[in-house]
C-alpha cells in the first residue's frame, strides 16, 4: 500500500548547517498495517511524514502509494489518498467555522471539482452519523464554532476529518502529544477504533514509548535519518519499554536523546 524506497533528504547541502534528515530510508506498509514510529530528537520522523505527504520532495528515492509513484506529486494531489493529523490541535481545523462547515470541507476532499462546500440535509445527516461514532456528543453541537472546542475535542474532530474520505494512508504526527493525559487517552482510543473499523494503513509518530508498543501491529525506530530497527507483530508482543530503549542503545551506541520522551 505504501512503499518508501531509498529515500534521502538533505537540508542546506554544502553549508555548515548541512543536516541529513533521511538517509536511504526503506519502509513497506501493507494494507491495514498500523506502524508506530519512535526515535531520538532530529531522527527524521517528521521529515519522513512530510515526504510521504508531499510537503517536501525527496533528494533521492521513490514513494509509491498502491503501485502509483507519487514522489513528485504535490501535497494537494496526494491529499485524496492521504489523511494527516498534526500535533497542534489548531492545525487540522478552521476555528471560526462551525463543526459542520469543517466537515463539509473534509467531505469535499478528493471529490470532483465543482461540488460546493454547502451543508445540505443529506450531508448533515452523514455528518451527525460520523460524529456520533466518536462518542463524545459532538453530533449535538454541529453548529458550534470549532474554536470553542477543547483541544481533545478538536483532535477527535481532526481525526474524523482526516479519515472521512477513507484515505489510503493515515499519517499521525504526535497527534496526542499536546493533550493532557486524559484527553490523550481519549484520542488514542478513538484512533484505535477508527483505524480498526476502517482498516486504515497508518503511520504514527509518538514520543510515548508505551503507546508505541501498545498500538498498531509494527514498530520502527529511527536515528540520524535511518530506520535502525523494525519490530514485527510477533516481536512486539511482550516487548517492554526497557527492552526498546536497550535496543536503541545497542544499535546506535548512545542513550536515546529525546527531551519529550514519555516512557508510559
Ligand atoms: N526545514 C528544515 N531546514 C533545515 N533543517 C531541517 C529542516 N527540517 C528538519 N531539519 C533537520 O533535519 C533533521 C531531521 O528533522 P526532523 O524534524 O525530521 O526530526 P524528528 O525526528 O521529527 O525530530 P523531533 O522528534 O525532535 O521533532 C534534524 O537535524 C532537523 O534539524
Amino acid at each position: 500500500m505504501l512503499m518508501v524506497q531509498g529515500v534521502s533528504k538533505l537540508f542546506n547541502p554544502g553549508t555548515v548547517d548541512e543536516k541529513i534528515a533521511l538517509l536511504n530510508a526503506n519502509l513497506h506498509l501493507k494494507q491495514g498495517d498500523f506502524v508506530t514510529v519512535i526515535g531520538s530528537n532530529g531522527a527524521g520522523k517528521s521529515t519522513l511524514m512530510n515526504i510521504i505527504s508531499g510537503v517536501m520532495k525527496p533528494d533521492a528515492g521513490h514513494i509509491y502509494i498502491k503501485d502509483t509513484e507519487v514522489s513528485q506529486l504535490s501535497e494537494y494531489h496526494r491529499s485524496r489518498w492521504i489523511g494527516r493529523v498534526f500535533q497542534d490541535p489548531m492545525a487540522g481545523t478552521a476555528p471560526r467555522m462551525t463543526i459542520e462547515e469543517n466537515l463539509a470541507i473534509a467531505y469535499k476532499r478528493g471529490k470532483a471539482r465543482g461540488l460546493t462546500f454547502g451543508v445540505t440535509g443529506r450531508t448533515r445527516k452523514i455528518f451527525r452519523e460520523e460524529l456520533s461514532r466518536l462518542g463524545i456528543g459532538l453530533e449535538n453541537r454541529i453548529t458550534a464554532k470549532v474554536g470553542l472546542l477543547s483541544g481533545g475535542e478538536r483532535q477527535a474532530l481532526s481525526l474524523l476529518m482526516a479519515t472521512f474520505t477513507r484515505p489510503q494512508i493515515l499519517l499521525l504526527d504526535e497527534h496526542t502529544a499536546a493533550l493532557d493525559p486524559a484527553r490523550a487517552e481519549l484520542v488514542t482510543t478513538l484512533t484505535e477504533k477508527i483505524v480498526r473499523e476502517l482498516n486504515l494503513t497508518t503511520l504514527m509518530v509518538t514520543h510515548n514509548m508505551e503507546q508505541a508498543i501498545r498500538l498498531g501491529n509494527r514498530l520502527i525506530m529511527m536515528d540520524k535519518g535511518k530506520i535502525i530497527l523494525q519490530v514485527d507483530e510477533e516481536q512486539k508482543k511482550g516487548l517492554t519499554v526497557g527492552q526498546l530503549l536497550g535496543e536503541f542503545e545497542r544499535i546506535s551506541g548512545k542513550k536515546m536523546a529525546d527531551d519529550r520522551v514519555v516512557l508510559g
